[in-house]
């Protein structure tokens, strides 16, 4: 049938914007049809249209293009929008979260109630629905028994959930331990744990251990549960090590990644022990996304800097693998907090709240109990308002939900107690018989209180020290078109990228500036209240965790089909035991061989800072290929030549008893089996220019650390390939500058741009290994 790709010539758009573009159209098709289809069952209609969207979307493969694997690739483009049918269809999504939408409370031996859990992530994928979700997590609870186990799932069934037992043990070491009191506090810039640092050195081997174990066991309920063609979306810093489990079991299976927190500064995460382990096992899922463009330029950044690999605009790449990179901002359901305000029980709660504050302005904190979440900063900042406002003393008020969580883990507990302290204190100091300037409340509430709440709040203050985004400030906006209140946010949240320009964005650490931000906010004229209002409403209703989910999906179907069309461009390997056998059955052979990173000893990670450069620069043949290289060479049917950049010294000092041919500094110089070096070079190459290049190399080399250059007989070569990635591609690019304005400018020389060098040569100094060919074929 029209437009059902698997039967017909695959035509895939050549670019990812045109292919994301045509995404884009195919699921608003999908969700008008979905609509339709609500409206009157399997109405013909809505299939013509589908066939003539389609066919207004063909993309001519030009002449001779013929795609590998082509069909595969268009598969992966059109998974989740056509049935064999070609009608549109939910595309399946397994999402692997630590934390299941629902936590568990048991109620007899076979019996289970199921509660919403609370959190940004939970609120987030519950406004996911265009696919067809399973949703795998831990349920939050410990079931040791086989009875319970079997009511439990059969119980979360029903919600679409599929619960993965931990132990207590298990739930202790990797949930409490590595996650909660490693990964968390390290990745929102909080350091590792300070107290006690040699009890939790010692405990982080086993909390580790725990860590790969409980991935493990996630990664065995999703196999048990994949069909081929689902995405698999895990989610989160309880779930680095999960991608590669996944594709270790099957590498055909579409997985991605998303971080909810911050991703640090690569310096920070370079203080973590398995630091490069989390990194290679994240990026053995083929989409890997962030918040903010800055968590993925942190990523990237730890990518070439602790592994030495290379950082593209797309992502990281892998001996020729490319993990994409990017950044998706989550939004929230913006339309079901909208609706909420309409219901008579939220009407009558936000009449309470009026009549129950009356005469006073409603200042709201919601967070969890968090360290990360600054709430002792949010409530000093509001004793320092108090303190220097008096008129004000009795005209607001503080209403602060915190959410009690990980309430297992010891720095929660103190936390608990500190902010406790802090409320009692400025209460007793400012609160009279009848008033209290703070309410602090330590437990969640249900939803149509808290958006009872965010409507008839004048300033919501968000103080996060560290936070991926916060979706309290989003529900917050999304409750008050009728209010127009003020939104205080800290610059230090991900959501200050998106809703930065209607907030009044603060440090939370300065308490000064956050009490001076309090005053203006509870002054704010109505106008610019509504203009700010007005700027962040938008955002929020048009940035949604539906949009957020989709996207994800699309790039991640679309990275598949990106691969598809790379590995087009990649020449095949070579086929070893075809080129044994021809190697056999040939009566004279010529074998062409390269001498860096070919024949010399592989160091183990070229490029990181760290690395043995020393080892690196030596540049020594392998032991372990000296003696078959000398059968080689000995083989009277055999001519082997090393063709290398290098100059003829070290050519020499390598391979100066073996009966081979050398080519030096590619080519310029030859020497025949044990003959003497010859050169092409002509004999008035003028180089009067290396001096003043030389000048140009030393002084980057001076400011570049880590970096050198050598000097060869027709070329001056400035390498960085041991220096900081991102600094030395900088340098490089000035340097060039400073060559073609200064001393290179009406020479007769060529640059040539390496991955991570420049060098400068006398024009004509190219490849030379051509004209030397009538030699070998001579010698053949
Ligand atoms: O499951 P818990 O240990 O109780 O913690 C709750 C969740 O906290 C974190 O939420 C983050 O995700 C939000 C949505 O993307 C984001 O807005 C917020 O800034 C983050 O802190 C955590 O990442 C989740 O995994 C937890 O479930
Ligand atoms: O009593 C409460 C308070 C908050 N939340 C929800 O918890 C989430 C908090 O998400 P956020 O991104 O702000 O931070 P996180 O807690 O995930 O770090 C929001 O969706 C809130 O609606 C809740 O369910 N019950």
């Amino acid at each position: 049938m029209p437009g059902n790709k698997y039967n017909g010539h695959p035509s895939i758009p050549p670019n990812r914007v045109e292919r994301l573009l045509r995404d884009r159209e195919l699921r608003r098709f999908n969700r008008t049809f979905n609509s339709f289809e609500e409206l009157s069952d399997g109405n013909r209609e809505s299939e013509l249209l589908e066939n003539d969207l389609r066919d207004d979307n063909n993309w001519d493969v030009p002449p001779g293009e013929e795609l590998f694997d082509a069909e595969a690739a268009v598969r992966a483009l059109n998974d989740g929008y056509e049935r064999n049918s070609g009608m549109p269809f939910k595309q399946r999504l397994l999402v692997v979260a630590n934390r299941l939408p629902v936590s568990a409370v048991r109620r007899g031996e076979d019996s289970w109630s199921l509660e919403i859990s609370a959190g940004g992530l939970v609120s987030a994928l519950l406004g996911v629905k265009e696919f067809e979700a399973k949703w795998i997590g831990w349920a939050g609870v410990n079931v040791p028994d086989e009875i319970g186990q079997r009511a439990l799932s059969k119980a979360l069934a029903e919600k679409r959930c599929i619960p993965v037992f931990l132990d207590e043990e298990i739930v202790h070491q990797y949930y409490n331990g590595y996650c909660n009191n490693i990964l968390w506090p390290l990745f929102h810039y909080l350091g590792l744990p300070q107290e006690d640092r040699l009890a939790t050195t010692r405990s982080f081997q086993s909390q580790f251990d725990a860590y790969k174990k409980a991935n493990q066991m996630f990664a065995d309920v999703v196999n048990e549960h994949y069909e081929e063609g689902d995405v698999v979306w895990c989610h989160d810093y309880h779930l680095m090590f999960l991608p590669k489990c996944l594709k270790e079991y099957n590498a055909k299976m579409k997985v991605g990644w998303f971080l909810h927190t911050p991703f640090p500064s690569s310096e920070i995460h370079r203080t973590l022990p398995s630091r490069s382990e989390l990194l290679r096992s994240v990026l053995a899922a083929d989409l890997v996304g962030f918040h903010t463009y800055d968590y993925a330029r942190h990523f990237v950044s730890a990518c070439t800097r602790i592994l030495g690999l290379e950082g593209t605009p797309e992502g990281v790449e892998d001996q020729g693998k490319l993990t994409r990179v990017a950044a998706f901002p989550i939004g929230i359901d913006s339309e079901r907090f909208i609706r909420a305000l309409e219901l008579p029980k939220v009407q009558d709660h936000i009449k309470e709240l009026k009549e129950r504050f009356s005469g006073r302005k409603v200042m709201l904190g919601v967070d969890r109990l968090d360290m990360i979440k600054g709430i002792p900063q949010k409530i000093l900042a509001f004793e320092k308002f108090l303190e220097e406002n008096t008129s004000w003393h009795d005209k607001v008020v503080l209403l602060q939900i915190a959410v009690p969580t990980r309430t297992d883990v010891p720095e929660y507990q103190k936390l608990t107690s500190q902010v406790h302290e802090i409320v009692g204190r400025i209460n007793g100091r400012f609160g009279t018989l009848t008033a209290v300037p703070i309410h602090h409340l330590d437990r969640s509430l249900d939803f149509h209180a808290l958006c009872a709440l965010y409507a008839v709040t004048d300033v919501a203050l968000v103080t996060s020290l560290r936070d991926g985004m916060n979706l309290v400030s989003y529900e917050f906006v999304a409750c008050q078109d009728s209010k127009k209140g003020v939104l205080i946010l800290s610059e230090f949240a991900g959501a200050a990228q998106s809703l930065g320009a209607g907030a009044i964005l603060v440090n939370p650490w300065n308490i000064t500036e956050v009490a001076s931000s309090i005053g203006y906010a509870l002054n704010m004229p109505a106008e610019e209240r509504e203009k700010r209002h007005h700027h962040n409403f938008m955002h929020v209703t048009t940035h949604t965790a539906q949009d957020w989910a989709e996207t994800f999906v699309s790039e991640l179907n679309d990275t598949i089909v990106e691969a598809q069309l790379r590995m087009r461009q990649v020449p095949p390997l070579l086929p070893v035991e075809v080129a044994v056998q021809h190697y056999l059955g040939s009566r004279n052979r010529l074998l062409i061989l390269g001498f860096n990173a070919t024949l010399t000893e592989p160091v183990e990670t070229p490029g990181r800072r760290g690395g043995d450069q020393i080892k690196e620069m030596e540049l020594k043949l392998h032991p372990e290929l000296k003696e078959p290289l000398k059968i080689l060479c000995n083989d009277p049917k055999t001519t082997v030549v090393v063709v290398s950049g290098s100059d003829r010294s070290v050519l020499d000092d390598n391979f100066g008893d073996y009966n081979i041919w050398l080519a030096a500094e590619n080519g310029m110089f030859l020497r025949p089996t044990k003959g003497e070096w010859m050169t092409t070079m002509p004999e008035h190459l003028n180089m009067d220019w290396v001096d003043s290049v030389k000048h140009v190399f030393e002084y980057f080399t001076e400011r570049t650390p880590r970096s050198h250059f050598e000097l060869r007989e027709t070329s001056l070569v400035w390498n960085y390939k041991y220096a900081d990635v991102e600094f030395g591609r900088l340098q490089a690019r000035d340097l060039l500058q400073h060559l073609w304005t200064g001393p290179i400018s009406n020479a007769a020389v060529d640059v040539v741009q390496g991955s991570r060098s420049v060098e400068v040569r006398s024009v004509g100094v190219t490849k030379l290994i051509g004209s030397w060919g009538r030699l070998f074929t001579a010698e053949v």
